[in-house]
């Protein structure tokens, strides 16, 4: 009887544990901690030393989309490190906005982003503040990609380095006819340190990234699409013609596909794919059950099942 009880409260004690780490797992978790050194307002007001451009966001309420641009088109988008601690602002903006469904991540003045500023880079290039860095970028884009939002990064002109790394943080990505995407990393002696390799290898497999990395090479549209790094290419001409929404009036309508109907199951759909993504098994089975649990019985399932519903 006593080992019964004992036995059911430790069950209790481990369920409780796991139900909390999923929970907590679908809405916030950082990466890293002071355990590994990660002292987050230490390297914010390190990186703020090196100021220029911004990270504007948009959101749109009635469409449930927000629009996150990198600006700094002097430096063809490049992060200065002031940008840097605006990303995770603007990420830490989104976490809270309840009533978002979709995200389109995009560079001002048509192209999208070069990466880190070389000049921020150069002032930094010890290993200590590498390390800083690099656990701060992975820590911003991983919350970035984790958010319940349906994200897509919009590549026109170059996305280089960095910029390659921060399309990846996003679900999909759609090409500009005449756009590249290029991991130069090997070219600067480097590698991808922003989560941008992990994310590579789980979006075209181990191969792929390893000659994408290996050999720095452009990926246009056409290879793109063909190793699944790009997910469409926006219509010919349509940037060029000096109408510069033309392209984000093309991802927006693309978007809105996938970001149809009531944000809770949106936001769902995306929480069940993230833990699919990221977790064993077992522990993305039980968090596909809470987020289940948050769906079942709700406004949109109701509504649904009073209906005559086909799907045809
Ligand atoms: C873990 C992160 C690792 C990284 O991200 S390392 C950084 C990787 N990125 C790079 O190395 C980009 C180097 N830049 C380039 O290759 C070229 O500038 C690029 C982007 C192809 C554009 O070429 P062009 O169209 O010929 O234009 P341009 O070279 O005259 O550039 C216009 C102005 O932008 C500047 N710029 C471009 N990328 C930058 C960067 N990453 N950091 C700082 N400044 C950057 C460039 O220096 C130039 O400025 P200025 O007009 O000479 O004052």
């Amino acid at each position: 009887m006593l080992q019964n009880t004992m036995v059911i409260c430790v069950l209790g004690r481990y369920l409780l544990k796991s139900s909390l780490c999923s929970r907590s797992w679908c809405r916030k978790s950082s990466l890293y901690s002071a355990g590994h050194g990660f002292q987050p307002e230490e390297i914010r007001e390190k990186l703020r030393a090196f100021p220029g451009g911004a990270v504007d966001l948009l959101t749109q309420g009635e469409t449930g989309l927000a629009v996150l641009t990198v600006n700094n088109p002097s430096r063809m988008n490049a992060f200065s490190g002031a940008m840097m601690v605006e990303l995770e602002e603007r990420v830490s903006q989104l976490e809270s906005w309840t009533q978002g469904k979709g995200l389109i991540v995009r560079g001002a003045a048509g192209t999208f982003c070069s990466g880190s500023d070389l000049n921020a880079v150069r002032a930094i290039s010890n290993p200590q503040d590498g390390m800083k860095m690099c656990m701060f970028m992975q820590d911003a884009l991983t919350r970035l990609q984790r958010l319940p939002l349906v994200s897509v990064a919009l590549v026109e002109g170059r996305a280089l380095g960095g910029g390659s790394e921060l399309s990846t943080a996003c679900d999909f990505r759609l090409m500009t006819p005449d756009s590249v995407i290029q991991f130069v990393h090997k070219h600067m002696g480097l590698v991808p340190g922003w989560g941008g390799a992990a994310r590579l290898v789980r979006l075209v497999g181990d191969r792929h990234a390893l000659r994408l990395l290996g050999g720095a090479l452009k990926v246009d549209p056409e290879l793109g699409l063909r190793i699944g790094l790009a997910d469409g290419v926006l219509e010919e001409g349509a940037p060029q013609d000096g109408d510069e929404g033309a392209a984000l009036r093309q991802a927006e309508e693309w978007l809105s596909r996938y970001t149809k109907g009531p944000a809770e199951v949106i936001r769902a759909a995306k929480r069940v794919v993230s833990s699919g993504r990221e977790l064993p098994l077992t522990e993305a089975l039980r968090a596909e059950k809470e987020v289940f649990g948050t769906v079942w019985g709700g406004e949109a399932n109701l509504r649904a099942l009073a209906g005559k519903t086909k799907h045809k």
